[in-house]
């Protein structure tokens, strides 16, 4: 079984990370991790910590010679914004004009202040924050290199800014270009209405939400479960996607439209030629909670950014009057950062399942049995 932990605050000293679950003998692309980690911090409409932060990994534990050895791996990631925090962070709460008490609607500042009686609503904002998802990009590029040695490609792109959509089909050759794009859409046109959008939405004090697609390729048949709900592939991955900060819905496959549908035209028939093949994948990869062999394809859906620069209505939770919402330095819109995330939540999701499924202390002994069970599926 595949595991992680993370822990630290937005403003602290770093991120840590421990993976526990990894075969032995997986190389590990330091320059890969570090690449995957610049891509969630790129993105048209971030706001200034994003230029402070350069971040990158550094491996404590777990690895001799760039190849794990079969022990935890250990991971740290520098915040880089620690030195301009360092005095407000050591004495938190204590200074008494610091202290924030005016929640922000849709951030986790109100109920998290009762859950924890914290007076000082920094000590909840600092870990309920999104800079948490650095760690999980991390441990979701050791995620991407274990798919590697099968042959497993993530992609994503951003299918929404806002009101502006993009809901045409596009190829996996398109998608894989959505980097190019600042704001990882797959056409120019859309690229500029957005970035008109993101500028204006910006001056008004405003912020956006959207929407993203992430996409798995080469997808083993078999992962997953029906036999119990906490088994089933499209819970585990609709779990990993809602964890993510202002994700507020997933859609597995085209199961929006299909909720409108008749069933004659959404179930993906089957044909066989030399091998299985659907013409369709309305299902996106999953059939009862089972891999079914066809690329697993996810939209998440993301609310706009809760911190306002022209705050909404709030009550100052220490004289219960009425006051704006405490103001506090924001992204105007993170969706583009948000569908890197998503991707390694995938990838991780995913390689999890591959070692529940072909087991192995290593990655020879995964390999061979994954090479068995693709014998196997040839003949039936
Ligand atoms: C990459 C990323 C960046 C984010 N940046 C901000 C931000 O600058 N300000 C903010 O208020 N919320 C930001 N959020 C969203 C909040 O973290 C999130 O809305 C909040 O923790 C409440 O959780 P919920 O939206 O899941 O209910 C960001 C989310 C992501 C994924
Ligand atoms: C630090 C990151 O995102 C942060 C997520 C975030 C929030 O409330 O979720 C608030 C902002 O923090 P700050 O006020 O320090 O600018 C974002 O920058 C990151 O993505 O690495």
């Amino acid at each position: 079984m595949l595991r992680y932990l993370n822990a630290g605050e937005s403003h602290g000293k770093g991120l840590m990370g421990i993976i526990e679950g990894l075969p032995s003998n997986l190389y590990i692309d330091i320059k890969f991790i570090n690449n995957e980690l610049k891509r969630r911090q790129r993105g048209y409409g971030r706001g200034k910590r994003m230029d402070i932060e350069k971040d990158n990994i550094d491996i404590l534990a777990g690895v001799r010679g760039s190849y794990t050895i079969g022990s935890p791996l250990s991971l740290y990631i520098e915040n880089k914004d620690y030195e301009n925090w360092e005095e407000k962070m050591k004495s938190i709460g204590k200074i008494d004009e610091e202290i924030i008490t005016k929640p922000r609607p849709g951030h986790g500042d109100f109920a998290g202040a009762i859950k924890y009686r914290q007076n000082d609503i920094r000590n909840i904002l600092e870990r309920a924050s999104a800079r948490e998802t650095a760690m999980r990009v991390a441990v979701g590029a050791i995620a991407k290199l274990i798919l590697k040695e099968f042959n497993i490609e993530v992609y994503s792109y951003v299918t929404g800014i806002g009101d502006i959509e993009d809901s045409k089909e596009h190829s996996l050759e398109e998608i894989a270009e959505a980097d190019n794009s600042s704001i990882r859409v797959l056409d120019k046109e859309m690229e500029d209405r957005i970035i008109k959008k993101i500028d204006e939405c910006k001056l008004k004090g405003d912020t956006l939400g959207g929407s993203f697609k992430v996409v798995a390729k080469n997808i083993p048949i078999g992962l997953g479960s029906y036999s119990h709900w906490d088994r089933k592939l499209d819970g585990k991955l609709a779990q990993g996607l809602m964890s993510l900060q202002g994700i507020k819905a997933v859609e597995i496959g085209e199961a929006i439209i299909s909720a409108k549908n008749f069933g004659s035209t959404v179930h993906d028939q089957l044909y066989y030629d030399d091998g299985y093949y659907r013409e369709t994948n309305n299902a996106g990869g999953i059939e009862a909670g089972i891999s079914n062999g066809e690329n697993i394809e996810l939209k998440g859906y993301m609310k706009p950014i809760p911190s306002l620069r022209i705050p909404l209505k709030s009550i100052d939770m220490k004289t219960k009057e009425e006051f704006l919402a405490h103001k506090e330095r924001a992204d105007v819109c993170a969706v583009p950062s948000a569908s890197i995330v998503a991707e390694s939540t995938l990838a991780w999701i995913i390689a999890s399942e591959i070692i529940i499924k072909f087991g192995g202390d290593s990655i020879e002994e995964m390999k061979f049995n994954y090479d068995k069970y693709s014998n196997y599926i040839k003949t039936r």
